[in-house]
């Protein structure tokens, strides 16, 4: 009987299981979308329960749809949506809140307030991130600070924090193991990546118990096996990780200098930069990477928070139409976005730029614009915002990058890929298989288990990708990347004050 990896996508909009087998080929897969609540403005929160069905029932489908016994899995792998934070209590395994979103902004006055009493050198010198809400940590505190009896109870040690790793893990190990890997733990601004360990200074600073840590550990390794009676027998995992980390590992960029970018609801290119911590100058950050010898590697990240979400935008607030990939269709109706930029500071602005006030905008409206402008200019907004955070990179490591490997749902978009390599000037690469983030998570699951040897057993899995060479006379890229430059620094600060 053939046998297969199973790979767990947590997403932020959906959750998504991929049967993996030998030959690194996709054998099944099933998806269900979930709610995102927007409670109040700069506010992004899910139901952790939701996370939950979603994911076991894309898990059960999965199987069942490919034919595929429980037996017939060897290992199971997790990819999930990071510093997304859920706390709930050890004895009834009861969230006490929502999960507070990666994209929710309500602890930008707190972290406004970390920065100006002088702690962001100490932040960024252990744990390599910036003061932002982005990361779990601040997310942490507003739980323990305004759900009624919560601090009380994780003073007590009754709570447990976790990000969607740990929260799944949970669940699917029915309590009985509370742990992270190191990719995802390196994302919640208390873990110091220097020393590898849950910081004891910055858990104080903070306020947060330190009994409330999951234990850390490898990203490809055995962990437990599934105890749930859900149908998927009692598989062993092996493979965590977050799930951009999850997506290099997926492309193999294994090697110091090796980057890819993900365009899913945000981009986030990452590079790796090999075993030595360093910072980087250009405001982009430091974090883990997955690695199969139980060694920290580090990889720089470029994080966009609105990538594929502003195409989710036009479909579901502008109702512009009905599926994300109609986007294109209309977006080729015109040849131009018409002068019309579209800065999607939705839930503020990541990498470079770090503004959680900056506000979305739309510019250079005219009586001429019709929809395929806006849709233009949208699809375009993602392009740009991957250019600043490779800019920033290429400055920070000197390393001038020859090619780059893109992934995610959104690099299905044949305009986006090609703009994308007009405005960087180099060719853009995507793979055969898109779901390279699964796929991350199902390779550090088989090598943990034996089902592959080795990171070169698996290369030579992979199938050719698609090259997307530059086109546009580099002047005209130069001066349209200008104009988005000027668009942005207009979007800054907008949401300090309400009016
Ligand atoms: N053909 C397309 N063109 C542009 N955007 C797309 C296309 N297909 C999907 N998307 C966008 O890509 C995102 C989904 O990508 P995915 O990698 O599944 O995201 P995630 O893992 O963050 O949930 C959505 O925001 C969707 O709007
Ligand atoms: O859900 P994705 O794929 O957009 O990824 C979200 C990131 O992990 C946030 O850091």
């Amino acid at each position: 009987m053939a046998q297969y990896v199973l790979s767990l996508d947590q997403g932020t909009t959906s959750s998504r299981a991929m049967l993996f087998d030998h030959d690194g080929k996709i054998a099944g897969m099933a998806q269900h979308e979930f709610a995102q609540h927007f409670p109040k403005t700069g506010w992004v929160e899910h139901d952790p329960m939701d996370i939950l069905t979603t994911q076991l029932s894309a898990a059960v489908e999965v199987l069942a749809r490919a034919h595929v016994r429980p037996r017939d899995v060897v290992a199971l792998g997790i990819a999930n949506q990071r510093e997304t934070t859920i706390v709930w209590e050890r004895e009834s395994g009861k969230p006490v809140y929502n999960a507070i979103v990666w994209q929710d902004r309500r602890t930008a006055d707190f972290c406004a307030k970390l920065h100006d009493e002088g702690h962001e050198e100490t932040f960024r010198n252990k744990t390599g991130l910036l003061i932002d809400p982005y990361f779990s940590s601040t997310k942490i505190s507003w739980i323990l600070d305004n759900v009624d009896g919560a601090r009380a109870l994780a003073e007590q040690g009754k709570l447990a924090f976790g990000t969607v790793d740990s929260w799944l893990i949970w669940n699917l190990t029915s309590g009985k193991r509370h742990i992270t890997d190191r990719t995802n733990a390196s994302r919640t601004l208390l873990y110091n990546i220097v020393e590898d360990r849950w910081d004891a200074d910055l858990l104080k600073l903070l306020r947060v118990p330190e009994s409330m840590m999951p234990e850390v550990v490898w990203s490809s390794e055995k962990v437990g096996r599934v105890t749930t009676t859900l149908g998927l027998g009692d598989v062993e995992i092996a493979g965590i990780a977050g799930d951009q980390q999850s997506a290099l590992f997926g492309q193999l960029c294994v090697n110091p200098g090796d980057a890819k970018n993900t365009y899913g609801t945000g981009c986030f290119l990452l590079q790796n930069i090999g075993d030595t911590f360093t910072l980087s100058k250009e405001r982009l950050i430091t974090t883990l990477t997955c690695t199969t010898n139980k060694k920290l590697q580090y990889a720089l990240e470029g994080s966009v928070f609105v990538g594929g979400a502003v195409v989710q935008w036009l479909r579901d607030k502008m109702e512009f139409f009905e599926k994300s990939p109609d986007v294109e269709k209309i977006a080729a109706s015109v040849d131009s976005s018409n002068n019309v930029v579209l800065v999607p500071a939705f839930t503020g602005l990541g990498a470079p730029h770090w503004d959680p006030y900056a506000g979305g905008m739309i510019i250079g409206l005219q009586r001429s614009t019709e929809i395929g402008h806006i849709a233009r200019a949208a699809l375009e907004s993602i392009a740009f915002q991957v250019t600043d955070v490779l800019h920033a990179m290429q400055a920070d490591t000197s390393v001038g990058l020859t090619t780059m490997r893109a992934d995610g749902g959104a690099a299905a978009n044949d305009m986006l890929m090609q703009f994308q390599s007009d405005l960087l000037g180099i060719p853009v690469e995507r793979p055969a298989i898109l779901e390279t983030t699964a796929q991350g998570a199902a390779y550090l699951a088989g090598l943990a288990t034996g089902f592959w040897n080795d990171v070169e057993e698996i290369a030579k899995t992979r199938p050719e990708g698609q090259l997307f060479i530059p086109r546009m006379d580099p002047a005209i890229a130069r001066k349209r990347y200008l104009k988005w430059q000027d668009a942005v620094n207009r979007s800054k600060g907008w949401n300090k004050e309400t009016a």
